[in-house]
């Protein structure tokens, strides 16, 4: 067989072979090619297996020309890491407890195999209690890693993220946070690898391996006299019921989610309360034009990430606290049937909840919808929609753009306030956008595409 060398911009990697004539490999599957001796070559690839799965594969070549052959060797390297380290170092953390308890069995069968052929190195720590990925991230010498890789739920990634911001080094990090799935709410992976393989630990590890990196805004949250950080949502009413009221029926797996919705809208269930918000674009058809146009604008996906934070982390619109909010913020009165705000698209597999969310555009992504607008038909057709995202284009959504909010809930016998899954005190909470925070890792530098 012999390789023939890339031409150009190289997308993918080509050879020729007298059994089987020119193959071809897309440059984004190869993980690592080495000269074996003069001119026998050894290609590792990421190769699909079945619908949703990677393994190793090797493929070894024999070249014509020993010389072509030592100068195809780093042109195919450079070509299948452009714009990405290539033997990145990972502090890697696993849940053992995350989902059903087979974060660790899914990094040792699918990930790591992956891992090894690429010459990525590695430690790990498995959490042992909550909180303690938190610790970590306090107190890691992040100089040793080019990423720190979460193997687990949203919950890691979360307490990884108020790790990183309470160091006194906080404004300096750029160490990247790569993604595995390996709980039950893996909104962020599903996120930044997509819905259809977001769920796979192999293809996730590909979008570590090859990622590359980018700045995302985080929130920050006070209430009562917290403050901590939260990177994918905020919410009252229908949603935080179905996902936080249904704790009990895990059992059921995906459909309590179902059960919880249709239980609430039966009920004809009301939350009172009263919603101050800081709108920065209400017009949807805008706010769609601008997410499309980022889309196709390759050099939309923010500035670089090897710049330290952008943003403040200091909060400018005060606390929950303070008295008032500032005068321009829009204060609603109203019940409403849910208050959803995310910075991410997908908050778990087939659940689209933002699709306009942009990782850096120093937004929130706001869903309001008023009691009065939602009757039990429409609110069963609303949950339908959010699987693709849909559900904005309804008239009785408010889909906004916002820097900030606070929410002070009056209903609160039954009621939840969820932030980032995680249920929080049915008490006034004020959130507030910080620009580019924390940096992760996807193979195209943003999150996954939507359409929208
Ligand atoms: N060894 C441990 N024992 C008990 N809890 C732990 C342990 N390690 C981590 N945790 C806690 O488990 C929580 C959930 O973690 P994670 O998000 O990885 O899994 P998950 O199953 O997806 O969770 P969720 O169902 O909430 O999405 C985290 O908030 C973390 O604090």
């Amino acid at each position: 067989m012999t390789p023939t060398l890339p031409i150009g911009n190289v997308r993918t990697v080509n050879w020729s072979s007298a059994q089987s004539g020119i193959k071809s490999i897309p440059a984004l599957n190869v993980l690592n090619v080495t000269l074996e001796d003069e001119n026998s070559i050894k290609i590792q690839v990421a190769s699909p297996k079945g619908s949703n799965k990677l393994r190793v594969k090797t493929i070894e070549l024999v070249a014509a020309d020993a010389e072509k052959a030592k100068e195809w060797v780093p042109l195919v390297n450079r070509a299948a890491y452009k714009d990405s380290k290539r033997g990145k170092r990972f502090k890697v953390i696993i849940n053992p407890f995350s989902g059903t308890g087979k974060a660790s069995e899914t990094f040792h069968k699918e990930v790591k195999p992956l891992f090894e052929a690429a010459g990525c190195t590695w430690d790990i720590t498995f959490t042992e209690k909550k909180n303690h990925a938190k610790e970590i991230a306090q107190t890691l010498a992040l100089s040793m890693y080019d990423a720190i890789v979460a193997v687990s739920g949203d919950g890691i990634v979360h307490e990884l993220i108020n790790g990183l911001l309470s160091r006194p080094d906080a404004a300096e990090i750029t160490t990247p946070i790569g993604c595995i799935p390996g709980g039950s709410g893996n909104g962020i992976s599903v996120s930044l690898t997509g819905n259809k393989y977001g769920y796979s630990a192999s293809y996730s590890a590909l979008g570590v391996i090859k990622g590359k990196p980018f700045k995302m805004d985080i929130c920050s949250i006070t209430q009562g006299n917290n403050r901590y950080f939260s990177f994918i949502s905020q919410t009252y009413g229908i949603v935080a019921d179905c996902d936080l009221g249904t704790e009990h029926l895990r059992w059921m797996g995906d459909l309590r989610f179902t059960w919880g919705a249709l239980k609430c809208i039966l009920q004809g269930k009301r939350y009172s309360c009263e919603i101050a918000v800081k709108i920065e674009q209400d017009n949807l058809q805008t706010i769609k034009e601008s997410y499309r146009n980022s889309q196709q604008n390759s050099n939309a996906a923010g500035p670089p990430a090897n710049d330290t934070i952008s943003g403040s982390i200091a909060d400018t619109y005060g606390s929950v606290n303070d008295e008032k909010v500032p005068d321009d913020w829009v204060t609603y009165n109203e019940d409403v049937w849910m208050i959803y705000a995310g910075k991410i698209p997908y908050v778990a597999r087939d659940m689209c909840c933002f699709p306009c969310a942009s990782p850096n555009d120093g937004l929130l992504d706001l869903m309001l919808a008023f009691k009065k607008n939602v009757s039990r038909t429409k609110a069963i057709k609303f949950m339908g929609l959010m699987e693709t995202g849909k559900h904005i284009d309804a008239k009785e959504m408010i889909y906004c753009k916002v820097k900030a909010f606070r929410l002070t809930p009056k209903t609160i016998a039954n009621t939840y306030i969820s932030v980032d899954g995680e249920s929080e005190p049915v008490e006034p909470i004020q959130v507030e956008v910080h620009s580019q925070l924390i940096t992760f890792l996807s193979l195209t530098g943003r999150y996954a595409p939507v359409k929208i």
